[in-house]
This record gives structure tokens, sequence and C-alpha cells, in this order.
């Protein structure tokens, strides 16, 4: 759609129309800065919502919108049919069905502030009539919209917004988020066909997990979890998205048809009693989140308090919804091409900042892989001082165009980790200086390597110091061996005094030299000695997890210990073999060939079994002797006595398995309360034992 040329145009061009309004000034003429601004926004709408992948940060984007509405107000007659504040952005792409929504799904109008509020306030009473208005006040999420259609009951389309007029079918991907009801009973209220709206999100935890992900393999993270929700959402398979943890959160009716003979019930006459509805037929509505109050002051008042409350929630929000709530009088009021006039935003303030940037370090990490870290004055950020941020890679550093001495903005994107966006290049006073890449490993010196098309620069010298120490504190860190007390600084220390050179070295440490070490009294070292001692029999997934293989987290370690007897084992596995293993795929097979075929690792293995390190699945062997050996087992519900994690080890330690998802492989589901679609499921495949808990417990003391 937009050649890398053109990418580039519209980039400067951005810059250069921000620049022009910090100044307060046009480019040529009025209708020249309004027809870039149009080229500008249109072109960023299709990076935000086609691509999920913004280059603006919003609050530019909004001010670059706000300047164009406020040019087109000036000037009536240079207003084109096809500018983006007369229409809802473009957002299709070809991948999935287009389907026409039965009424356009539009935009919000933004407010920033509480006069932009009051001034709202009075337009929505001219237009009511009215002397004071009721508003409904709800979290604004930070997702990606959808809509839905219920027939007798029934889901049977769900779809993204696009371009407001016609979205994507992406009914499949729907039918995957748990949040969704397959069917409501609408018909206890005479409804016989509905629309409904609202946005599906990634709560905070699962987008920080992803976002950690993306940088254990030195991706840039997504922007927020808007893009994450947008991009899950929009996957070509359904198991992926199933994947996803996604949620969703219903908070509007557009549309709805009663049975022949019906009339419309009491709960759908305002806003508030149409969550309220939502709610009791099974959907996830902001019904608790709501308030609902008259005059303006008490909705200004409401949006401050939630506010301060913002980073308690499990999501993420980036403002406030205000609705008029009588049905009756948003119809009075009617909308634009754009956006419904009886609605506002009220967005909150961005969690961005702009500091120095001083200098940038290279870190070389356990995989070898070198990472440029932004050394920047420290700023507090929504409740904390960032200082050192992750560049990531060479190729991110070139795209944001960085250089030393530059101001740069800085955002905290949903909490996490804190990323630069961009830095603002007409600050330059030309003493910047340019940001120069090693060629060589900045700890060991050897030459760096990049595989082509990777945009990583790694040392793949297996001795280099830094991967060493990187690789001990991986190996003693709390999800693999678990040695506490050997924590980061210490493997540092030793290290560097001499004491331990690699991972054989932490179970052949010296402790008569530890002794003469200050701060180490006996206390500790007799702790040290114990927590290093215990290590030797850890589960083998936690010695697999604890070699940093490339690609191999702690899952993958898990099938990978559950598919062997003996570490060693793996050396003659075949690739095939490799790849009949749950979840693990043709990437991960190379590492965990390209592993076991270095001889120098298949020595480090030997000498820890010869220190007394436990390469044996002790599972196994006992799984063998349990009396679930063999059997498949998954939990569904709340329990009321075990925990659901206990539960499940309990199945292991008695050599059953735990599977993911009921199919005809699985023996027993095992139901607790508020058990859902999983039982439903297993009552289809007439082989499944379902049980209760306390059946469950029987099963294990027999
Ligand atoms: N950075 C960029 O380059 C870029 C580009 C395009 C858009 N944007 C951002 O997107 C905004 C415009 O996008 P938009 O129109 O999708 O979103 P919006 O922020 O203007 O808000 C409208 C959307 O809010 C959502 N919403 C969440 N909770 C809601 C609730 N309780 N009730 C009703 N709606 C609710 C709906 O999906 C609705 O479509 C811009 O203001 C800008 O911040 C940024
Ligand atoms: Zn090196």
């Amino acid at each position: 759609m937009y050649t890398k040329e053109i990418e580039i145009t519209l980039s400067q061009l951005a810059k250069d129309l921000l620049g022009h309004l910090q100044k307060q000034t046009l480019l040529e003429s009025a209708e020249a800065t309004m027809e870039g601004l149009r080229r500008v926004i249109l072109y960023n709408d299709w990076r935000y919502y086609v691509q999920d992948d913004p280059v603006l940060s919003d609050y530019e984007y909004d001010q670059l919108f706000a300047w164009l509405k406020k040019l087109e107000l000036e000037n009536p007659h240079l207003v084109s049919a096809d500018s983006p504040t007369q229409r809802v952005a473009q957002g299709l792409t070809k991948e999935f069905p287009t389907v026409q929504h039965l009424v356009p799904m539009l935009s919000l109008e933004n407010s920033y502030n509480a006069d932009d509020l009051v001034d709202w306030d009075r337009k929505a009473r001219e237009l009511t009539g009215l002397e004071e208005v009721e508003y409904c006040i709800e979290p604004k999420f930070d997702g990606a919209s959808i809509s839905l259609i219920y027939e007798n009951d029934r889901l049977v389309r769900g779809a993204t917004r696009g371009d407001g007029v016609a979205g994507e079918d992406i009914t499949p991907n729907i039918r995957q988020i748990r949040t969704i009801p397959l069917t409501a009973r609408f018909s206890d209220y005479g409804i016989h066909q509905i629309e409904i709206r609202g946005e599906v999100l990634i709560n905070k935890n699962t987008f920080k997990a992803f976002n950690e992900q993306r940088a254990a393999e030195n991706l840039a993270p997504l922007a927020n979890p808007r893009n994450a929700a947008s991009g899950s959402l929009r996957m070509v398979d359904p198991r992926e998205v199933a994947k996803r943890g996604l949620e969703a959160f219903l908070y509007h009716m557009s549309d709805h048809t009663m049975e022949a003979g019906k009339t419309e019930p009491e709960e759908i006459q305002t806003h508030s009693n149409t969550l309220e509805l939502l709610s009791r037929l099974g959907f996830r509505s902001p019904a608790k989140e709501k308030k609902v109050v008259k005059g303006i002051q008490a909705v200004i008042d409401y949006c401050h308090k939630f506010e301060e409350e913002r980073d308690s929630l499990p999501y993420e929000i980036d403002g406030m919804v205000i609705k008029v709530n009588d049905y009756t009088l948003q119809d009075k009021m009617g909308m634009t091409t754009h956006h419904p006039r009886w609605a506002m935003a009220y967005k909150f303030k961005a969690r961005q900042a702009t500091s120095k940037l001083r200098k940038v370090e290279f870190q070389v990490g356990r995989t070898g892989a070198v990472t440029p870290v932004a050394k920047i004055d420290p700023v507090p950020i929504g409740g904390v001082t960032v200082g050192s941020i992750s560049l990531f890679n060479e190729d991110v550093v070139k795209e944001k165009d960085l250089k030393i001495g530059d101001t740069v903005l800085v955002e905290r994107a949903g909490d996490v980790i804190p990323y630069i966006v961009k830095s603002v290049a007409d600050l330059r006073d030309g003493t910047e200086e340019d940001i120069v890449f090693p060629t060589h490993c900045p700890v060991c010196k050897d030459a760096l390597f990049k595989p082509e098309g990777e945009s990583v620069w790694r040392c793949i010298n297996i001795n280099c110091e830094a991967q060493v120490v990187e690789r001990m504190i991986h190996f003693v860190s709390k999800d693999a061996m678990d040695i506490r007390s050997l924590g980061e600084s210490n493997v540092r220390k030793f290290y560097t005094l001499g004491l331990m050179h690699d991972i054989p070295g932490i179970y052949q440490l010296d402790f008569s030299k530890l002794e003469q070490l200050e701060g180490f009294g006996k206390k500790s070292l007799t702790n040290l000695q114990a927590a290093i001692d215990q290590s030797r029999a850890q589960p083998l997934h936690r010695l697999i997890f604890g070699l940093g293989i490339r690609y191999v987290g702690e899952t993958t370690a898990k099938t990978l210990a559950n598919a062997v007897s003996h570490l060693l084992e793996l050396r003659n596995w075949t690739e095939e073999q490799l790849l009949t293993l749950e979840d693990i795929g043709p990437k991960v097979v190379g590492a965990i060939q390209q592993f076991f075929s270095n001889e120098d690792n298949i020595h480090m293995l030997e000498k820890l079994e010869e220190l007394g390190v436990s390469l044996q699945n002790t599972k196994a062997t006992h799984a063998t002797d349990g009396n679930l050996t063999g059997q498949t087992f998954l939990f569904t519900g709340t329990l009321a006595k075990l925990k659901r994690s206990d539960a499940e080890e309990m199945v292991e330690q008695n050599g059953g398995k735990i599977l993911s998802g009921v199919s005809s492989k699985l023996n027993y589901l095992v139901v607790g309360e508020d058990a859902g679609s999983k039982l439903e499921k297993a009552k289809k495949i007439n082989t499944i034992r379902i049980i209760t808990e306390d059946e469950f417990i029987k099963l294990l003391g027999s």
C-alpha cells in the first residue's frame, strides 16, 4: 500500500508538521498544511489499525488530528469528503471476509481536561433542552473494538470495526474468547436479534509476559496492549488466538429487533440498565465499574478518582467514556459521520516524558546477543524512575534515528518495559553524535556475527566471559536450579575473584577460600553449601531450563524432561523425533540439536553428573509406580479444597499426565465450581470420565 520511500517522506512530513505546530506556523499555506495533515493522518491510521505498529505516539497523533479539525473549522471551503475528520479511519485487510455492520461503528470525540468536558456538557444541555443531564461514566478500555450479533440467543457473527461501515468477519476467532458466551438468553427479554459492541483486551500480566517473550528474542515490544489485542484478534489460526488469553468487555447495544408482538423491556431504556442486563446474561460488561451521575462536576470528579486507581486494574484503560444515559436523549442528540454527540472520551495523561540520551552501552547476554542499552537522564514516568532502556537491536536504533545527546520521548506502555518512542530531531544543535555499533564483542573482543535475516548481533564465542557469567546467573536463578544465596552479585564476585569459572564450577567451590572473603559469615556459607547440595537433586526440567538453550523456556523444558529418562539421550534424538513432542517447532528443534551436538556442552553435562547433579528423570521412575500411571487429567472450574497447581502436581507425581484441552485422549475431567465450556465438550465424548474433586482425592488415595 505504501512504498518504503513514501513511508519515509510521510514520516518526515509528520515531523515537519509537529515542528510547525509547536512554533504555531503553517507550511506554505493553510491549504498545503491541511493536505499534509490529511496524508500524514491517513498514513498513521494505516500503521495503527492495519499494521498494528504505530510510529507516532498517540499524543502526537491526537495533536495533528486536532490541528486539522481546527483548520477545517477556520477554512470550511477547504474541507474534503475524504478527510479523516469526516469518517472513521480505514482499518480493513484482505485476510478476512468483509461484512456490513447493522449500524455504523463510530469513533469517539476526545477530551483531555475538565474544561473540554464543561464545554461538551453545555452542548449536551442545549441539544437536550435540559438543565442537568444524567450521565453514565465507564472506563475506556484500551483494546480493539468488536461487534457481535446474537440471533435466537446464539452468537452468529463477530466482526472488527474495520472502516466503521464494514468490518472483518472474525467469528471463528471471537469464539475462542472465553469471556464471550456462545449463547445468551436475550429471548427472556423478547429480543430476537441484537448487535452489541465491546472491546477485546489483553490483561496486563498476559501483555507483560508476551512482551518479555519478545524481549527475550531481542524484538522490540508491542507498543501497547491495544496493538497486541488487535493483532491477536486477526490471526489466521483460531487455535493461536486461543493461546493469547484474550478477554472482552461489552459496553454498547447498537441495534436490536424484538420478537413479534413483544414490547421493549425496561432493561433496555437506558445505557446503565443495558450494562446491567448484559452482565446478567453472562457477558463481562462494566456494570460494576460504571457510575450514573447528574451534572458535569460529578463526572469530572469520578474521572479523576478513576485515574488514580488506574494502576490497580488488571487491564489497561486509557481514559473514561461519558455517555448520556437515556436512550431517548441520545437519539435526540444524534451523531456526526465520525462520532456520536451523546458520548465523550476523557483521555488520561499520557505516560510519556522526555529526557536526554547520554550514552549507549552494549550488553552481552547469555545467548551472546548484544543488546544496546540507552542510558538517559533519569525521569519519573507513571510512578517509577527510568534511567536505563533497552534498545533491543540495531534496526531499532536505526529506525528511530537516535543520536547520543538527543532529546528522546520515553513511554512506559502498559506499565511494563519502558521504551524510547523517538528522538526529537528538531531540538538538535549539531553536537549530537552517532551511535556506533561495535564490530567486536565488548567483553571477549571476538568479531560479532549477524545471521542473515536477523537483526541481532551475536558474540558466538561460547567461552565469552560475559556469556559464561550470564549463563551461570541463569543456571542458579529461581525458576532454574534455584540456588538461593548464590544470586547475581555473588556469581559475578566469585567469577571475578577466579573462584568459579563455569557452571560445573558451582559444584566445586572451595569453601575454605570463601571463608576468607569479607561479608561471608559461617551461617551464610552453611546455607550456601546446603542450597548447592540440594540443587543436585532438582527435577530434570529445572536443569534443562537452567542450561539456557535458546527458545527453551520452562514449558519446553518440562516437555523435554518428560520425554527422556536421562538427559543425554537427547543427543541421539532426530529432528523427526523432536518434532513429535507437543508444542515444539522447527526453530526450537534446531536450537536443541545445536546444543547437544556441541562437544563442550556434552562435556559440561558429563562433568555435572560426575559432580552429583542428577541428569535422570526421577519423576519418570516414580511415575511408573504411581496409581494414576498412564491416565490423563484435566481440571476445570474452581476447586474447593486443592489449589489447581497442587492438584496438577499430584497427578504428575502419581504417574498421570495433564492435558491442555478436552479431546478423546482425555481420561478424566475433574470438575470444580462454575465449570464452563470444557465440561460441555467433555459430556459429548463418552470415553471421558467426569468426576468431582472429592472423587479425584479418593482416586489418589486408592
Ligand atoms: N499513534 C498513532 O499513530 C495513531 C493512529 C491512529 C489512531 N491513534 C489513536 O487512536 C485514537 C483514535 O482511535 P479510535 O477512534 O479507535 O479510538 P478512540 O481512542 O478515539 O476511542 C474510540 C474507541 O474507544 C473504544 N472504547 C473503549 N471503551 C469504550 C467504552 N466504554 N465505550 C465506548 N467506546 C469504548 C471503542 O473501541 C471506540 O471505538 C486516536 O485518538 C489516537 O490516540 C493513534
Ligand atoms: Zn564475547
